[in-house]
C-alpha cells in the first residue's frame, strides 16, 4: 500500500505539503506526523518555512498542494462550514501574548466566549469553568478581572494558553510561545506547557528557532532549510 493511500493513525498527518506565495515557495514537499501526547518541534532559521507551515496546519492560510490529516480527517479538502466543528480541538498559541487576545475585553470575558460560541458549558457552568482554567494556567483568580495589557507578559501568555484550552483541543500548535517573553519567564511557561501535556494528553506542533530549547522541549525535532525538512532528525544550526 503506498503512503497516500495508508489511513493516517496520527492525530497530525502533514504530507507533501506546498505552501507558496506568488513565487516564493515557502514550504516545498514537507511531510510529519504529530502523535496523540507528543511534541515535535520545527525547527529552523528565519525564513525557513516555520510559520508558513504552522499556518497551512491552522487552515489560516490553504496550502498550494499536499494534504492534512487531523483527528482522521483530511482538512485540506474541507469547507469552512465542515471544518468549524473541528477548529476548537486545533488551537494556536502565537508569540506575542498581546496580539492573541483582544484588547479590550476581561481575561474573564475571553475565556468564557469560547465555552459559550462552541456550546462546551452549559451557562450556569462558564463562571466555574473559567475559574478552573485561570487555575488551570496557574493565574489567580482576580487575574480575570483585567484587561490583557494590566498583565504582564508571561501572565497574559498564560491567559493564551488559557484560552487555547477553554476550547479542550487535543493538538496546540505554539508558534514561538516563550520568544517575546523575558528570559526568567520563559522556563515557568515552558513548565506549565509541559505539565498541561501531561495531564491533557494534548499533541504540540512546537515552532522555534532556539535549539537549546527546541532540544529540551521536544520529542522530536524537524530541521526545516529552504522549506524543506532535512533528513537525519536532530540536525544542530
Ligand atoms: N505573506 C507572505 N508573502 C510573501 N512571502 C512570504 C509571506 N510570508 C512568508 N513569506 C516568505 O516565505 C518564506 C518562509 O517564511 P516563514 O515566515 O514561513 O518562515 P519562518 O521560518 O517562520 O521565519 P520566521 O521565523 O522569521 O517567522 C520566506 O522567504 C518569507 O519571506
Amino acid at each position: 500500500m503506498s503512503h497516500a493511500s495508508t489511513a493516517p493513525t496520527a492525530l497530525l498527518d502533514v504530507r507533501d505539503l506546498v505552501v507558496r506565495y506568488g513565487p516564493v515557495t515557502a514550504v516545498d514537499g514537507v511531510s510529519f506526523t504529530v502523535a496523540a501526547g507528543e511534541t515535535v518541534g520545527l525547527y529552523g532559521p528565519s525564513g525557513c518555512g516555520k510559520s508558513s507551515t504552522a499556518h497551512a496546519v491552522l487552515r489560516l492560510r490553504r496550502p498550494q498542494s499536499g494534504r492534512i490529516w487531523f483527528d482522521g480527517t483530511e482538512l485540506t479538502s474541507l469547507s469552512e462550514r465542515r471544518l468549524r466543528p473541528l477548529r476548537p480541538r486545533l488551537q494556536p498559541v502565537f508569540q506575542d501574548p498581546y496580539g492573541s487576545l483582544s484588547p479590550r475585553r476581561r481575561i474573564r470575558d475571553q475565556l468564557a466566549e469560547p465555552l459559550r460560541v462552541h456550546g462546551l458549558r452549559a451557562p450556569a457552568a462558564v463562571p466555574g469553568r473559567v475559574a478552573e482554567l485561570l487555575g488551570l494556567v496557574g493565574l489567580e483568580p482576580s487575574c480575570g478581572d483585567r484587561f490583557p495589557h494590566e498583565l504582564s507578559g508571561g501572565q497574559c501568555q498564560r491567559a493564551g494558553i488559557a484560552r487555547a484550552l477553554a476550547c479542550e483541543p487535543r493538538l496546540i500548535v505554539l508558534d514561538e510561545p516563550v520568544s517575546a517573553l523575558d528570559p526568567s519567564l520563559r522556563a515557568g511557561i515552558v513548565n506549565l506547557l509541559l505539565d498541561l501535556q501531561q495531564d491533557l494528553g494534548l499533541g504540540y506542533l512546537f515552532i522555534c528557532h532556539d535549539p537549546v530549547l527546541v532540544r529540551h522541549f521536544c520529542d522530536r525535532v524537524l530541521t526545516m532549510r529552504g522549506g524543506r525538512v532535512s533528513t537525519g532528525g536532530w540536525q544542530s544550526g
